[in-house]
């Protein structure tokens, strides 16, 4: 059973499974294509400082990106970014660069900006950036050592090296923000435009 409306699946211009899941668990007929963009070059050359602006702008060049590709579909991109006070954080390289990431994240708190756009026909239809705010444990080095040696590659695979639904939540004392936002995707916001669309059964 599907809830989407249109006769063409949605597009999610994202490589991210988590994003492609929470839409697909939603009843969304949903296909992924990743824009193959330059985020750090777009980042740099925008001169944006505040993280929610970059997280909405790359979101909004993922989908226009792929909505230029195909015509008459509605596109979904997606971004997030990772700030502890004026500091960003990319994706860790390795496991190394992750646990040097997690011992300066350790004991503060941070914020995660989640960016989501739709576009069609190179008109963006929207645009939302959620915030969650995320405060670490004060960790020590045997504890990030041991959390990294458990999570193994999947640090990698996400801004803040960790995925909270799995090992990462052990990393926090506190999380103010909505589930979704955390994992990459203001889901909520973004129903409730494809709802005032008319693309959703429910
Ligand atoms: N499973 C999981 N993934 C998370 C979590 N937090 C962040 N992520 C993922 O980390 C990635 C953030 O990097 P982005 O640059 O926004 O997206 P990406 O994975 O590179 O994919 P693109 O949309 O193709 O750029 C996204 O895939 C998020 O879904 C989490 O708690 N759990």
């Amino acid at each position: 059973m599907t809830v989407w409306r249109e006769r063409q699946s949605l597009i999610l211009a994202s490589q991210s499974a988590v994003r492609k899941s929470l839409l697909a668990n939603a009843g969304i007929a949903v296909e992924t294509i990743p824009a193959d963009i330059d985020e750090r070059a777009i980042q740099q050359n925008s001169g944006l400082k505040d993280p929610g602006e970059i997280a909405a702008l790359l979101a909004c060049e993922k989908a226009t990106f792929i909505s230029a590709k195909y015509p008459d579909r509605y596109v979904v991109g997606a971004d997030q970014t990772l700030a502890l006070g004026d500091q960003l954080f990319s994706k860790p390289a390795d496991r190394a660069a992750a646990a040097a990431q997690i011992t300066t994240l350790s004991g503060q708190t941070h914020a995660l900006h989640s960016a989501v756009s739709v576009v069609k026909d190179g008109v963006t239809l929207f645009s939302h950036v959620s915030v969650a705010r995320m405060t670490m444990r004060a960790l020590t080095g045997s504890e990030i050592a041991a959390y990294v040696d458990e999570a193994g590659d999947a640090v990698t695979a996400s801004v803040g090296a960790y995925q909270l639904e799995r090992t990462g939540v052990h990393l926090f004392d506190r999380i103010e923000g909505d589930h979704f936002t955390i994992l990459g995707l203001p889901l909520l916001p973004l129903l409730a435009f494809l709802r005032s669309r008319n693309l959703l059964a429910v």
